[in-house]
């Protein structure tokens, strides 16, 4: 096993940046997950550490040893990917034999190496059968088995869950985690569900546009995200993103609400070109009670959306202007309907503040 380091790695598709001067790196035994919306380049990223794209400028190194001007066959990597690619001809044994096949590995220590990866993912009992006749889930538990069993330095996993449906994607994602750790298997994983990120990876590189924007834990992304861009990415539902301004002495103020910041934090806030921020506040951070309730603001449900253990609601501030709407997350199902007049709590100590101008995260920065 070894690290994955991208040092300033640029790809230009003609007019194109497709990658722009990424650093990055994955540490031994360490899943990193690229995630970002479609075109972002993730993709290329890992195609580039594969050696199926070249790079426009920059180095790859696994390890100390650099690997750009390597093929992909000398770089000791495995693939894993959302179509699974298998060779359908042949059985699960034969498919997960492949790799140590072509490589010349044969007899008795080859047969106990693909036996022992075999059992390692549950499929013994399947390893005569035809890999046609399985589900996509034992698929990829197929093509998972053919990436570990060369023990390679790194394995690169290609939107690995896409295709399974929603209770085999809960399982392989499990598995695939289980695996990893337990083999410590350098992994990128590239990947547009933030869940599956969040699952299975121990840091993420959130991408857009082709430029890194912040990598970290998941926790880390979700409590200080770097900007407007990760801020919104990451959570479901998302971040309220709402306008104010800083009044000074850490007064934030927004349409029919405010918040007082401690004074620590109102040093940040001067630091707002123009004095316009985007306040953020996640809608779980937003507390709903009974209409006059002390210090909170007076507003209407709008809309409810039950999710079982979590109701969704929308409220309405009111105000003369027409207030501000929030999104907020609360246990479920509770007793707010549409319509029902609140109390919305907007506690100080949660509102995260972005600079309105350039997107950047007030108390992110240095
Ligand atoms: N072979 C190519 N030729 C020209 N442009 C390309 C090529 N491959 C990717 N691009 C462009 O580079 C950018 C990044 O694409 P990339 O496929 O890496 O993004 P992605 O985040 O993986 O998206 P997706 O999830 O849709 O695959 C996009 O603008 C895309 O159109």
């Amino acid at each position: 096993m070894a690290s994955l380091s991208f040092v300033s790695v640029s790809k230009q598709y003609g007019p194109t940046s497709a990658v722009e001067t990424l650093d990055l790196s994955c540490a031994e035994g360490e899943m990193l997950a690229l995630l970002g919306p479609s075109g972002c380049g993730k993709s290329t990223t890992l195609k580039m550490a594969a050696g199926i794209e070249t790079v426009s400028a920059g180095e790859i190194y696994f390890g100390q040893r650099p690997v750009s001007r390597l093929s992909p066959g000398e770089r000791n990597i495995a693939m894993v990917f959302e179509d699974y690619g298998l060779y359908p001809q042949m059985t699960v044994w034969e498919n997960v034999a492949f790799p140590l096949k072509v490589r010349g590995q044969a007899g008795q220590p080859a047969s106990e190496r693909v036996g022992e990866v075999l059992q390692l993912l549950g499929l013994r009992g399947m390893a005569d059968q035809n890999v046609r006749g399985l589900s996509g889930g034992a698929m990829q538990r197929v093509a998972i088995g053919r990436a570990l069993v060369r023990d390679p330095e790194v394995i690169l996993f290609d939107e690995p869950l896409s295709h399974l449906d929603a209770d085999q994607k809960v399982q392989l994602r499990a598995e695939i985690k289980r695996l990893q750790k337990l083999r410590r298997v350098t992994s990128i994983l590239v990947t547009h569900d933030q869940t599956e990120a969040i699952a299975m990876a121990d840091r993420i590189a959130v991408m857009n546009h082709g430029v890194l924007q912040q990598v970290g834990a998941p926790q880390e992304l979700y409590e200080h995200p770097i900007n407007l861009f990760v801020a919104n990415f990451i959570g479901e539902p998302p971040m309220n993103l709402v306008p104010a301004v800083s009044e000074g002495h850490g007064v934030l103020a927004g349409r029919s609400w405010s918040a007082m910041l401690e004074r620590d934090r109102a040093d940040k806030l001067a630091r707002a070109s123009g004095g316009e921020i985007v306040a953020g506040v996640r809608p779980e951070h937003i507390g709903l009670h009974a209409e006059g309730t002390s210090g909170t603001f007076a507003g209407v449900v709008s809309y409810r959306e039950p999710r079982g253990d979590a109701d969704v609601l929308t409220v309405r501030l009111s105000g003369a202007e027409g207030g501000q709407s929030f999104v907020t997350e609360i246990a479920g199902p509770s007793h707010w309907r549409a319509g029902d007049p609140v109390g919305v709590e907007i506690p100080p100590d949660r509102v995260l503040v972005f600079d309105a101008a350039s997107g950047l995260n007030l108390e992110a920065q240095p």
